[in-house]
C-alpha cells in the first residue's frame, strides 16, 4: 500500500509509518472499508523493565507505574469506545494484571480470558536477570542489539545453574499448559517465538475473529512483534526496527482476510508513543 505521508494521521518512526487514533482520524475511511477491528497491548512497565532487565519468562510483577499504565491505557480504551468480547493473554503475572486492570477501567469486567504460554514473551534465555546497560558494556552495544532485535539470533541458552532455571522450568502453570517438555525453551529467537505464537493467532484468535467477536490481546514486546510482522508481512530486516512500548493500546482494522486496512494505529499522542519507542530502542546502549 502507498503511504499517505500527507495524510496527518500518519507519522513515520524510524521506518515503519504509524498512525494514530483521533476522533478525526477514526473518520478517515480505513474503518469503513475494515470488516473486523482487534486491539492489543503490551503489558505496562514491570519491576524488571524498571531496572532494565531482561526478563522473558521471568515472572516479574508491574511496577506502580506499570499499573499507572495499564488504568490509564483502559480509559483510552473506554474514549475510544471499543468494546471486546473476550481477551487473550500470556500467562506472566504482568500481562494478567495490566489486563485486569485495563478491563475494570474500560467496563469490561465479566468477559471470558483465556490464558496461554503461546502468547508469553520471548525466553531470553542466559541473559535472563541481566541487566541491558551492563550486558552491552560487557558484550558491546552491536551484541546486545544482535540479541534484543535480530530475527534468527537466539540470546544464550539458559542453563540449568542459571540462577532462574528452576523457576521457571518448574513453574507449575507449564505442566498442565505448556509446551511439549522436549519442546521447552532454553532460549528464543524472535524467529522461535513466532513459530509457537503464530498457531494461537490462526487456531484459536483468527477464527474468533470471523465469528464477530471483538478482541484485546495483552502480550509482550516480543511476542506482538511477531504478530505485527505477521500482519503486516514486515521483513526480517526492518522488523529490527520495531520497538512497542508499555501500556499504549494499539489497533488494527482488518479486511475479510484478516489482512490490515491502512496502518497499526497507537491510542495516543504521536510525539509520546515516537519517544516511548525510542526509549525502549535506547535500552541496550551502554551510556
Ligand atoms: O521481558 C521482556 O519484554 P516484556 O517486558 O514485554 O515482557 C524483555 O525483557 C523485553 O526486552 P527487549 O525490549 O530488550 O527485547
Amino acid at each position: 500500500m502507498a503511504l499517505p505521508l500527507r495524510n496527518p494521521f500518519y507519522r513515520l518512526i524510524g521506518k515503519t509509518a504509524f498512525r494514530f487514533y483521533s476522533k478525526d482520524s477514526a473518520n478517515s475511511g480505513d474503518e469503513e472499508k475494515a470488516k473486523y477491528k482487534i486491539v492489543m497491548i503490551r503489558h505496562g512497565e514491570s519491576e524488571w523493565n524498571k531496572k532494565n532487565l531482561f526478563c522473558g519468562w521471568y515472572d516479574a510483577a508491574l511496577s506502580e507505574n506499570g499499573l499507572v499504565e495499564a488504568c490509564s491505557a483502559g480509559t483510552a480504551i473506554r474514549k475510544a469506545k471499543l468494546k471486546f468480547d473476550i481477551a487473550h493473554t500470556s500467562v506472566l503475572k504482568r500481562a494478567n494484571d495490566t489486563l485486569m486492570a485495563i478491563l475494570l477501567s474500560s467496563g469490561h469486567k465479566d468477559i471470558p480470558i483465556r490464558k496461554t504460554w503461546r502468547l508469553n514473551e520471548r525466553h531470553y534465555g542466559g541473559l535472563t536477570g541481566l541487566n541491558k546497560t551492563e550486558t552491552a558494556k560487557k558484550f558491546g552495544e552491536e551484541k546486545v542489539q544482535i540479541w534484543r532485535r535480530s530475527f534468527d539470533t537466539p540470546p544464550p541458552p539458559m542453563e540449568e545453574d542459571h540462577k532462574y532455571y528452576n523457576e521457571i522450568r518448574n513453574d507449575p502453570r507449564y505442566c498442565e499448559n505448556g509446551p511439549d517438555p522436549e519442546d521447552f525453551p532454553k532460549t528464543e529467537s524472535l524467529k522461535l517465538t513466532i513459530e509457537r505464537t503464530l498457531p494461537y493467532w490462526n487456531e484459536v484468535i483468527v477464527p474468533q475473529i470471523r465469528e464477530g467477536k471483538k478482541i484485546i490481546i495483552v502480550a509482550h514486546g516480543n511476542s506482538l512483534r511477531g504478530v505485527v510482522k505477521h500482519l503486516d508481512e514486515i521483513s526480517d530486516e526492518a522488523i529490527m526496527g520495531l520497538n512497542i512500548p508499555t501500556g499504549l493500546p494499539f489497533v488494527y482494522n482488518l479486511d475479510e482476510c484478516i489482512k490490515p486496512v491502512g496502518k497499526i494505529q497507537f491510542l495516543g499522542d504521536p510525539e509520546m508513543v515516537k519517544k516511548a519507542m525510542e526509549s525502549v530502542a535506547n535500552q541496550g546502549k551502554a551510556k
